[in-house]
């Protein structure tokens, strides 16, 4: 569980970032943060994760929270293994050394997120979204009951961010408590039980997602026309977004996106 109520912060020397953020991230649970660049994602999930004071407000949790970094290269040259084992420090006694089951839990972790091919690899020698991969697995390594990630589909191609989010809703199934940022709607939709739509300095929206997550909302938040569309998975109606990038605002036609696909019987409208 991790529990922000009236949250607010503002870099030394300039004004309210954010302010008056109450959330809860019950156990079990995934919320995703949105809103659009230098708006204040990366900072408001640096506060929940204790890395950042808060001007005002207060953050509770029920027990460690691990924070996943977005990838920045490295100055160290560990091997990814050795990077994923430095995840289980916190589980560690105060002079104890990690030993085999931490090895073991670390290649474990690894397999998890698919680059068990990497563990000897040299950390600032992997590619920036191979990196992104490893400091997921170190927080998985971690153990901890709360994970907070920045944009952790970031550097992803679509396979890997296919698998990071069924990772995330795995250990969501699995009773952690995850909060994330991210600049794809898409994956709020697939994976997000809540969303904050960071709009405005004093107009930061929390709730369910099902119902925060409209065109209109997600139009106003980025400044560009957003549409949804459904399809099904199995027997589940589940929605994505489209943005017709190229077309001049107000060209597409108002009424939903048709969803074609051939054949398309098992595809909705
Ligand atoms: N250490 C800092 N000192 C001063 N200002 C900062 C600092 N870090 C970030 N900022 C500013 O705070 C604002 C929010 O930054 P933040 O990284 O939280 O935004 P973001 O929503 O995560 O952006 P993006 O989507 O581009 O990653 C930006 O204007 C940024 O320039």
């Amino acid at each position: 569980m991790l529990e922000l109520e009236r949250l607010g912060f503002g870099y030394p020397g300039r004004g309210w970032l954010f302010r008056d953020v109450s959330l809860r991230v019950a156990a079990g649970t995934a919320t995703a943060v949105l809103g659009p660049n230098g708006r204040g994602k990366t900072t408001l999930v640096r506060c929940a994760a204790g890395l950042l004071a808060p001007r005002e407000g207060v953050v509770r949790s029920d027990g460690a929270v691990g924070y996943v970094p977005q990838a920045r290269g490295g100055a160290f040259a560990y091997r990814a293994v050795d990077m994923v084992v430095m995840g289980r420090t916190r589980l560690l006694g105060v002079f104890a050394t990690p030993g085999r089951a931490d090895r073991t839990a670390a290649l474990e972790a690894m397999g998890r997120v698919g680059i068990g091919h990497l563990a000897e690899r040299r950390f600032p020698t992997l590619s920036g979204g191979e990196q992104q991969l490893v400091l997921i697995a170190r927080a998985i390594a971690a153990e901890c009951p709360t994970l907070v990630l920045d944009e952790p589909c970031a550097a992803l191609d679509l396979q890997n961010q296919a698998r990071v989010l069924r990772l995330l809703r795995r250990l969501v199934g699995e009773g952690l408590a995850v909060l994330l940022t991210t600049h794809h709607p898409d994956h709020a939709l697939a994976l997000a039980d809540a969303v904050v739509l960071m709009v405005a300095p004093r107009d930061v929206r929390a709730g369910p997602a099902r119902d925060l997550l409209t065109d209109g909302a997600l139009s106003e938040l980025y400044g560009v026309e957003v549409r949804t569309i459904t399809y099904r998975e199995g027997d589940a109606e589940r929605r994505a977004v489209v943005t017709p990038f190229a077309a001049e605002p107000g060209a597409v036609s108002a009424g939903p996106l048709r969803f074609r696909t051939d054949p398309g019987p098992d595809v909705a409208r």
